[in-house]
């Protein structure tokens, strides 16, 4: 076991966005918690990403939100990077060099419904036919449009706060036309002090969750053992098993940023996994879907790939084809 040395700091590399520094910043807590004596830094960037007001597709997929920060680890300029897991990238491996070497306790997993500020509504039956919902997610759009297919979905862009700004009326909305409702994930709106503005709370069978949601995930570079070592006894063991056999079906399913995808793994309580992929067309006409157990205990990783062999059994891979990208 090798120790972080004592004069050291430790460079956590974050995003700048408030749901970001929340998360840095809970990291930081949790190592100045375990080593007292320890300093810790935020190394807050904005990345080409966060800048970006137009399709994230032309500057290169919605990656590049982790990519810079991952640069920075890679050219030791942090020590740590904090992610959320379900950010990053799942059909290509990490970064050359980079590990993750703990994921905290994964939060809510669930998606909410939001309406502005004031509204008496409260669920997605309450909206009128045709009202407009905005998310940029399009595993999110393609089950709303299964549970009420006369939704019209919008994008909605930029942090979690101003996005909520645009749903109150009180900045610009994407597209210009104000939405009724918003969809956004619960572990987000905890992060950031906003869960009051949470109405509907999706059940996983009405919207089954993206892959690594509500998980944060911590990498290090593979070399560092001090910072390895010291990042391990953050890690917990369920979340990191649970997402790796959401993560192995991402990866064989072979999406891309514009796949509607979704997978949840759980713990039963006998100890045994559990996991939930979905494939889904835009609109959420087409779906495959597919539930097992790890019966006989055989890990996350086999788990991942049995889930994701039944999905291109059922014709996943034509779904996701099909989808422009
Ligand atoms: N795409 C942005 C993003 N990335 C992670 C979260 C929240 C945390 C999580 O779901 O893990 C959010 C906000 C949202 O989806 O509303």
């Amino acid at each position: 076991m090798s120790t972080f040395p004592n004069g050291r700091t430790l460079r956590i590399g974050t995003r700048s966005s408030p749901m970001a520094l929340a998360q840095a910043n809970t990291v930081a807590d949790l190592l100045r918690k375990e080593r007292p004596e320890l300093r810790v830094e935020l190394m807050p960037v904005t990345t080409q990403a966060d800048l970006w007001q137009g399709d994230l597709q032309q500057l290169g997929g919605k990656g590049l939100f982790v990519k810079q920060i991952d640069a920075m680890l890679q050219r030791g300029e942090a020590d740590v990077a904090v992610h959320c897991v379900k950010d990053v990238p799942g059909d290509t491996p990490l970064p050359e060099g980079l590990v993750f070497a703990a994921f905290l306790p994964r939060d809510d997993v669930r998606d909410v419904l939001l309406f502005p500020e004031g509204s008496e509504r409260r669920t997605l039956g309450d909206l009128p036919p045709g009202a407009i919902v905005a998310t940029s997610s399009v595993r999110r759009a393609a089950q709303l449009k299964r549970l009420r297919p006369d939704l019209t979905i919008t994008r909605a862009r930029g942090a979690v706060g101003t996005r909520i700004e645009k749903l109150d009326g009180r900045r610009e909305p994407d597209g210009g036309t104000a939405p009724d409702a918003m969809v956004l994930a619960t572990s987000g709106l905890e992060r950031l002090g906003l869960t009051h503005r949470g109405r509907q709370v999706f059940t996983v069978d009405e919207v089954l969750p993206a892959v690594g949601s509500g998980a944060l995930g911590l990498e290090c570079r593979h070399d560092d053992g001090p910072v390895a070592d010291l990042l391990a006894r953050l890690n917990h063991e369920p979340t990191m098993t649970e997402v790796s056999a959401e993560r192995e079906m991402l990866h064989g399913l072979r999406g891309h940023c514009n796949s509607p995808i979704a997978g949840h793994c759980t713990t039963d309580p006998d100890g045994r996994l559990s996991l939930r992929g979905m494939v889904f067309s835009p609109d959420g006409s087409a779906v495959v879907r597919a539930h097992l157990r790890d019966e006989s205990g055989d890990g996350p990783a086999d788990l991942g790939a049995r889930v994701c062999a039944e999905l291109l059994r059922q014709g996943a891979r034509d779904i996701i084809e099909d989808i422009p990208h």
